[in-house]
């Protein structure tokens, strides 16, 4: 039995007789059936949506206005429905998509109710829908497989074995027709020359990624805009096997389509205006409006292209037609739907999933591994950024070759060394990070919406697929530079000074990490870095020495990594030398031995290991703050 067929017949016709079933429970019970979540029909009743937004005529004011979006709008989806919303541009189709979903933002008030059977939508939770945005986003480095494995681990119930996770993302790819191009990587829509998906497949990756968890409801929002009437039509075919083979209910906004899809729909939605303006079968839309509206569509003229002028030119006030509708008898029987499902609710019926999401550790795990991924296959930013750290370290290192020797002019050397080996590790990953992260923040802002995980697995995951670079990069860039100098011949002394350096690009990119959540943009953050930077590099103990420093700009010696690191490699190297020949040349100074070196600059040698650990707790510090103002962030939805 086509469910589809049979429900949208039995609801949208106003002359059925009266013993019918009135209400969707009813007809599922009355043809034997069981009364599951096949069987729930969507109906939203005097539905008001408003936006606050900022009032223009006050001038910088905080005085909001409400924005009416949706005007008290009725509507019935009867269950196992294809449905197309249809509108001009800033009608409100989206927003009404979202409200029924469930989706709408904080900032958006809702009056009204949303039910679906006889619960309200707001009871429902994100794995009750699947939801298809107008613009996809993937982590286009992984391939299809990959992709939906992925989303199965993060998104099934953690009861359900491995093993049947990967049953499911099969069976998903071989319903879909993915098989094809499971194995070919989704790319980012702009590689030259290289095999990835077309954006018809990508569509249709979309909905395989809203159908692991099998949802009975399914949203899209735009699914055929930008493709041409061949993937259109193939992407609407989907939805439509998902209708009559599996029993959903697939609503979607679409524009555009030709005559012959429309008629594919059970079920068409025109919002004009943030009003309804037609609610039934798309076959009867030319009528209504030939005979309520008086608009006639000319033959062998595309039916949506006629809608779409008339809602959007303004021949006849949009309002008017919607005015018509209103009185109309299909909204009548729109109207009789509603009021006999409240009749025969039946408030028993739990269709609330026990699901059980996976546990932290498992989303941490999985996710810290696609980025990891992220950086082996499509590693331009890293490999570019080693290299050029190699290119530095070997031009560093030349410049200093055979210069840095324990007299009086090796002492310049040594100190030039420390200096590069910090300031290498101190700017250039700050402002890595600084932009890397921006870049994040989308996929982050819609994975994180859909429920998939939150703020802090997506920062615990970031931080920990950083760790190889921290520590590659410092470690290589020293060890050039330590070699190529001819520093101390000592493992300790090595391994120390790879340790500090690794510890100052840590502190760097915890601080632009932190800069970045705390100014919530990436120009603001920028803006306020730079003075900070150069406030930390002056009070490093090279540019001015720390005892001519005012008393209340001490407390900056203390978060000045720049110092800590700097002072800490001159302690290193210095502490035991107990000699250092005097220049033949009279007007240079003589520093006997490496503590008249440490005297100089005002370090002390029993600073060593504390700074090194200061420095370990200025990133714990950074990433104290940084993870707070991220969380807060990302709930308030202020994440750019
Ligand atoms: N968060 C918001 N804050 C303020 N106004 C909003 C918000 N979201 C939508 N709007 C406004 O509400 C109206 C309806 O927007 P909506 O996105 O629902 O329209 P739409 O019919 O989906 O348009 P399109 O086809 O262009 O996507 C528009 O005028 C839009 O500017």
């Amino acid at each position: 039995m086509d469910l589809a067929a049979t429900y949208s017949a039995h609801f949208f016709n106003a002359d059925a007789p009266a013993d019918v079933p009135k209400s969707a429970f009813q007809l599922c019970t009355h043809n034997g059936g069981q009364y599951d979540e096949s069987c729930l029909p969507i109906y939203w009743e005097n539905l008001n949506v408003h936006a606050l937004v900022k009032n223009d005529r006050w001038f910088r004011s905080s005085v909001m206005a409400r924005k009416l979006l949706l005007n008290n709008v009725d509507g019935y989806i009867p269950p196992c429905s294809l449905v197309a919303i249809m509108g001009p541009s800033g009608a409100g189709k989206s927003t009404l998509m979202a409200a029924l979903a469930n989706k709408l933002p904080a900032h958006i008030e809702l009056e009204g109710s949303v039910k679906i059977g006889s619960i309200s939508v707001k009871n429902f939770k994100s794995y009750n829908f699947g939801y298809m945005y107008q613009h996809d986003l993937f982590c286009g480095v992984l391939t299809v497989k990959e992709h939906l494995y992925f989303m199965a681990k993060l998104k099934l119930d953690r009861r359900i074995s491995e093993k049947n996770q990967k049953a499911r993302v099969l069976a998903i790819i071989d319903e879909l027709g993915l098989s094809q191009c499971a194995n070919t990587k989704i790319g980012f829509g702009r590689e030259n020359g290289k095999i990835t998906l077309s954006g018809g497949e990508r569509k249709i990756v979309s909905f395989a990624t809203e159908l692991l968890t099998d949802p009975p409801f399914l949203f899209c929002d735009e699914p055929t805009t930008g493709l041409d009437s061949y993937s259109a039509k193939n992407v609407v075919s989907v939805m439509q096997r998902l209708v009559s083979d599996q029993g959903k209910t697939v609503v979607c906004i679409i524009h555009q389509p030709s005559s012959e899809l429309l008629n594919v729909f059970q079920q068409l939605i025109l919002v004009a205006d943030g009003r309804i303006a037609y609610s039934g079968p798309p076959v009867r839309v030319t009528s209504f409006f030939e005979s309520c509206v008086g608009f006639r569509c000319p033959e062998n003229y595309n039916c949506a292209d006629f809608i779409m002028k008339i809602l959007s030119d303004g021949n006849k006030s949009v309002n008017s037609i919607c005015d018509e509708f209103a009185a109309s008898k299909q909204a009548e029987v729109i109207k009789n739907a509603i009021s006999n499902e409240i009749y025969f609710e039946t408030s028993s019926i739990s269709v609330l999933h026990n699901h059980l999401s996976p546990f932290w550790p498992v989303k941490l795990y999985h996710l810290t591994g696609r980025y990891l991924l992220e950086k082996v296959r499509d590693p331009t930013i890293d490999v570019h950024r080693f290299l050029q750290k190699v290119g530095i370290a070997v031009m560093v290192g030349l410049c200093y070759l055979g210069t840095v020797q324990r007299t009086q002019n090796g002492i310049q050397s040594f100190q030039g060394v420390f200096f590069m080996l910090i300031t290498e590790n101190f700017f250039t990953p700050m402002y890595s990070v600084m932009n890397q992260l921006p870049v994040q923040l989308p996929l982050f802002r819609r994975e994180y919406t859909s429920g998939l995980y939150g703020a802090s697995t997506f920062y615990a995951a970031n931080l920990l697929s950083f760790i190889p670079t921290l520590i590659i990069e410092p470690t290589v860039y020293t060890t050039i530079i330590y070699c190529m100098a001819g520093l101390k011949n000592d493992l300790y002394a090595y391994f120390l000074t790879v340790i500090i350096t690794i510890l100052v690009m840590a502190v760097s990119t915890s601080c632009g990490i932190m800069f970045n959540n705390i100014f919530g943009s990436l120009s603001l953050a920028l803006t306020f870095v730079q003075p900070f930077d150069n406030v930390i590099m002056i009070l490093s103990g090279i540019f001015v020495n720390i005892r001519s420093i005012p008393w209340y700009l001490h407390w900056i010696v203390f978060i000045s990594w720049f110092e800590l690191g700097f002072e800490a490699l001159t302690i290193l190297h210095w502490k035991d030398v107990d000699y250092i020949a005097c220049s033949q040349d009279p007007d240079v100074p003589c520093l006997m031995d490496g503590s008249d070196v440490l005297d100089k600059y005002e370090f002390t040698v029993s600073n060593l290991m504390p700074h090194i650990y200061l420095m370990v707790w200025l990133f714990v510090g950074f990433h104290v703050i940084s993870f707070a103002c991220f969380v807060t962030r990302a709930r308030l939805n202020k994440l750019s």
